[in-house]
């Protein structure tokens, strides 16, 4: 059954992306912070079964928009998204509505300025009487007035690397990430404007008392959640007289516990990693004197 859209606002609203790159692993941390849902047969909401936390699924340029409104509480949203938006509020003489409270590690792009192959690019002054197509005018603009270039700004919604081509534009500035749609299109990124990932957007102010307290909750799991994503735990054993010899190999585990095992001579090691943990590097544990390694997947972690 199609679970209705709750009036109450004691219970969190997220918003995410319904369709789109940022749809899945925004859905799979939050699942990775407890939360389990009902969607609606629309696939429009979904009721929050084991938290009191329920999800909008919207378009990602929405977001913004929605928190600033109070309609939803947080969202997870691109950076360019959230700046682009802040800055075209901030243009028009209306004061920031919301800002980025986490960095979330995934959807990660740059906001670059790209020219035409040919182009012999040597400074932005090249840019002047230029017209640059792009999706993002309040992040091009700022960074062409910091610059002190006149250039000419051509809005487009989508498939701006084909403007050059068109003949609708001598530049453009957009999204990359591998390159490939800018090479496909003979353009090369010359400068980078902004670094962008999914970020958990909120409103510039605290909420109030009982979402505030729900939003700390869920704000712990997040971290939780971060920190561990791609750690290990890491298990082995050694004598005391290697072990100054072993811990400058584990320059990335967090506060090694070391128990004695079999008296004096004999321990055991357990560490949280945060870089991986690849055949090679157990190798070389194993050749500095670790014996028993083991690596363990880390399910939760509340600091
Ligand atoms: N090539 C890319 N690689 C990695 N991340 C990207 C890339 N392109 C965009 N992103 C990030 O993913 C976000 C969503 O991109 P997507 O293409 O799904 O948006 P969209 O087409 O505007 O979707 P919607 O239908 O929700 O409006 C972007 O705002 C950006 O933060
Ligand atoms: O550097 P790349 O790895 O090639 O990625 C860059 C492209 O990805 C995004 O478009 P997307 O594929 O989402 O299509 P869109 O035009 O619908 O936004 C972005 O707008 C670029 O066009
Ligand atoms: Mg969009």
């Amino acid at each position: 059954m199609t679970p209705p859209i709750p009036a109450s606002r004691d219970r969190l609203r997220i918003a995410i992306q319904k369709n789109g790159r940022l749809a899945e692993p925004a859905r799979a941390l939050l699942a990775s912070c407890g939360m389990g849902w009902r969607e609606s047969r629309d696939r429009l909401f979904c009721y929050g079964e084991s938290l009191p936390v329920d999800l909008l699924l919207v378009r990602d340029d929405d977001i913004p928009g929605l928190i600033a409104d109070g309609v939803c509480d947080l969202g997870i949203v691109g950076r360019n998204v959230l700046a682009e938006q802040d800055g075209a509020r901030i243009g028009a003489g209306r004061a920031s509505a919301f800002r980025e409270w986490r960095a979330l590690g995934f959807g990660a792009c740059r906001l670059a300025l790209a020219v035409p192959e040919g182009w012999e690019w040597k400074s932005p002054a090249q840019l002047s009487g230029k017209r640059i197509a792009t999706s993002y005018p309040a992040l091009l603009g700022r960074w062409l007035t910091r610059e002190g270039v006149d250039a000419q700004v051509a809005l487009l919604s989508g498939s701006v690397e084909i403007a050059p081509r068109l003949g609708q534009a001598d530049a453009i500035c957009d999204l990359v990430s591998s390159g490939a749609t800018l090479a496909a299109n003979q353009l090369k990124p010359v400068v980078t404007l902004f670094e962008s990932e999914a970020v958990l957007a909120g409103p510039i102010h605290a909420l109030d008392a009982a979402r505030g307290e729900l939003v700390e909750l869920l704000l712990r799991r997040l971290d939780g959640a971060l920190r561990i994503r791609h750690s290990k735990l890491l298990l082995f054993q050694t004598s005391r007289e290697l072990l100054p010899g072993l811990l400058p190999l584990l320059p990335d585990a967090e506060s090694p516990t070391v128990m004695q095992v079999d008296g004096a001579d004999h321990l055991a090691l357990q560490a949280l990693c945060h870089g991986a943990l690849t055949w090679q590097r157990l190798e070389e544990l194993k050749r500095a004197g670790a014996c028993g390694l083991m690596v363990l997947p880390v399910e939760g972690m509340l600091a």
